[in-house]
């Protein structure tokens, strides 16, 4: 598969996936969903790469979530929803090999979640990461509630999720959802330090280690599979349909009549 909306290097037995749409702070689209799983895939089976970075271009995000200019209710490619998200979702979890989320500016939305599912977060003190669902008529019903409330606890992923706040990289080390913050100067350094120390360890243990930490959380994929065909009727719905479209319009939405 060729790519348009991400780039994807191999050196030295890492593997750079970078979402290059910095236009739109790197939010995706189905293309861009895509083209991650391929490239996902990719890295997961070349023999030569033991570590996997995840990363958007522009240092301005990371990424921000679904393209919002893509869509009005439904996105137009495959999966429940327009947007094969369960299966990007399940190729990062399913990568044999540490996969690093390193965090330049905007985590947000989707964009938040694709960092957690990484299985490290290195964040520059310009991180911000963050949920909107709530404001723009979306919600992740698997992995970006169930699995964060694992991460970070119950209290704060519903803080996260209710308030639509947004968090800085200090803050996020603090919650559990990093594991470092460095000023933005030292951020490759850190992750290419990072991916060395992992370079040197066990690729079967390493693998066996992610794999016995997903299957405590296996179970979310069918809770998402589940939730995902409701999020696909709330996208069709006049309420869903006016948090996109104040977010085009620069504007709060007014979800007040909803409130019955
Ligand atoms: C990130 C912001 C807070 C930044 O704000 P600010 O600094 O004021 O910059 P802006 O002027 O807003 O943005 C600059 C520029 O980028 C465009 N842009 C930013 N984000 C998006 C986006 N997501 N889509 C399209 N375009 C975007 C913005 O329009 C500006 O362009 P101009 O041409 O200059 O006007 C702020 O930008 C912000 O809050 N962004 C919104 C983020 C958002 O709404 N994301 C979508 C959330 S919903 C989602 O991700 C769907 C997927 C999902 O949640 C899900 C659902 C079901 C199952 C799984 C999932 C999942 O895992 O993802």
């Amino acid at each position: 598969m060729s790519y348009g909306d991400i780039l994807f290097e191999a050196q030295d037995g890492v593997a750079t996936i970078t979402i290059n749409r910095p236009e739109v702070y790197n939010a995706f689209r189905a293309e861009t969903c895509e083209e991650l799983i391929d490239a996902f895939k990719r890295a997961a089976w070349e023999d030569a790469i033991g570590v996997v970075v995840l990363t958007g271009a522009g240092g301005k995000a990371f990424s921000t979530g679904g393209d919002q200019s893509a869509h009005e209710g439904q996105y137009q490619g495959r999966g429940t929803i327009g947007l094969p998200l369960e299966e990007l979702q399940a190729a990062i979890r399913e990568t044999p090999k540490p996969v690093i989320a390193r965090v330049q500016g905007y985590a947000i939305g989707g964009g938040n979640v694709l960092a957690l599912l990484c299985d490290l977060t290195i964040a520059a003190e310009s991180a911000v990461f963050g949920q909107v669902g709530p404001r723009v008529g979306s919600v992740d019903p698997g992995f970006g509630t169930a699995y964060m409330g694992r991460v970070i606890g119950e209290k704060r992923a519903r803080e996260m999720w209710f308030l639509c706040r947004q968090y800085s990289g200090a803050e996020a080390v603090r919650m559990g959802l990093a594991n470092v913050v460095v000023p933005d100067s030292e951020l490759d350094k850190e992750v290419e330090q990072w991916c060395r120390e992992i370079l040197e360890k066990s690729p079967t243990a390493l693998a066996i280690a992610k794999y016995s930490m997903n299957a405590d959380s296996a179970h979310i994929s069918g809770l998402s599979a589940m939730g995902l065909q409701a999020v696909k009727l709330f996208y069709g719905t006049e309420e869903s349909k006016e948090g996109v479209r104040a977010f085009k319009q620069k504007r709060k939405p007014e979800f007040g009549k909803y409130r019955t």
